[in-house]
């Protein structure tokens, strides 16, 4: 239950997030902008009708207006432009730390060069003072082969990636298809995450962590549903990318109310809190966290626990981690 003093914690407290599509960043403002910049003409008429549009029912129904709005993006100065906005915004929340994603399959097949993408991206994360590192991600509605050929095509640019993901239609792609770049990724020394138990069962997240061997699971919030698989996730402390206004956008819950944050702490699992796609789901990670301590029990001693489990699940080095969880543990006993 939210009062003053503990949005105030919320807001002030250094935090990682580790949940976010850069794509998911881009501002109806921007869109428009970027498409009167490039030529490129939209469905809607005005920045307000697109906004209009933002009511989804389900993900695929969210991917398909994603994917649109990302077709704006033509040259490195788009990618810069939108990466260097979201980092504005990650650094007025007190976010000192981002793993970012990026869906570069959505813009190659549209002719834009992987290596477009990537430097954009990469040098807008060099330009901010919030320390950031990107993951490419694949699209699981495509094949493993494309999958592959990304893979192969980004490797020119492997020292501006740190890991691979996997995003998209859920329901029907399940991990296993995507075993073999997987592989791949981790003989080249990479981070390995997947998105698992958004709309998808249980038994996705397992085959993310047994088949592909991911350290991370995204969302996740459906293991709930399997309590063996939750006393796994505990003891391993596997951390979850949890994005609360995301789940209620996408009615994975209905209302906030019913969200499962509060469970999953409760069961001892790694639960970190993201904003997923800020610009379509409502808002950025702090009015995640605010969202979520309105509508839920928590208190500040789960702030705390948040704060901490965004860095102890980062790919960080471990003297940074520990500086960064000092950090936290720091601001807490500031706390009155
Ligand atoms: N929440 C989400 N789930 C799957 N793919 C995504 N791509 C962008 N946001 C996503
Ligand atoms: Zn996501």
């Amino acid at each position: 239950m939210l009062n003053d003093e503990l949005r105030r914690i919320l807001r002030t407290m250094p935090k990682a997030e580790l949940h976010i599509h850069i794509e998911g960043s881009l501002e109806p403002e921007l869109i428009f902008e970027l498409a009167q910049r490039n030529g490129v003409s939209l469905a809607y008429p005005s920045v307000e009708a697109l906004r209009r549009a933002y009511d989804f029912s389900d993900l695929q129904s969210f991917l398909d207006i994603y994917y649109a709005g990302a077709s704006v993006l033509l040259t490195e100065q788009d990618f810069y432009d939108m990466t260097a906005a979201y980092l504005r915004r990650a650094q007025a929340d007190n976010v000192r730390h981002a793993e970012i994603f990026f869906d570069p399959q959505t813009h190659t097949a549209r002719g834009v060069p992987i290596g477009t993408v990537i430097d954009g991206i990469w040098r807008a994360c060099q330009d901010s003072p919030v320390n950031a590192s990107l993951i490419l991600c694949f699209l699981r509605h495509l094949s493993e082969e494309e999958a592959i050929a990304t893979l192969e095509e980004a490797i020119p640019y492997r020292d501006k990636f740190i890991g691979v993901g996997l995003d998209s239609s859920e329901v029907g792609h399940p991990p296993e298809k995507f075993a073999r770049v997987f592989e791949r990724a981790r003989n080249l020394g990479l981070h390995l995450v997947a998105h698992a138990g958004e709309e998808g069962p249980p038994a996705y997240i397992e085959s993310a962590l047994d088949v592909l061997n991911v350290e991370r699971i995204d969302h996740g919030v459906r293991c709930l549903d399997d309590p063996e698989l939750v006393q796994r996730l505990a003891r391993e402390q596997m951390a979850l990318t949890v994005c609360p206004l995301s789940n209620v956008k996408l009615r994975v819950f209905d209302v906030m109310g019913d969200h499962s944050l509060r469970r999953l702490l409760d069961a001892g699992l790694a639960a970190t809190v993201n904003s997923d796609d800020p610009a379509y789901f409502g808002g950025y990670v702090n009015d995640n966290y605010e969202a979520a301590f309105e509508a839920l029990p928590l208190d500040v001693s789960h702030a705390h626990q948040l704060a901490r489990n965004s860095f102890a699940a980062a790919f960080l080095e471990p003297e940074q981690k520990r500086a960064y969880l000092a950090e936290v543990d720091n601001f807490f006993r500031q706390v009155p």
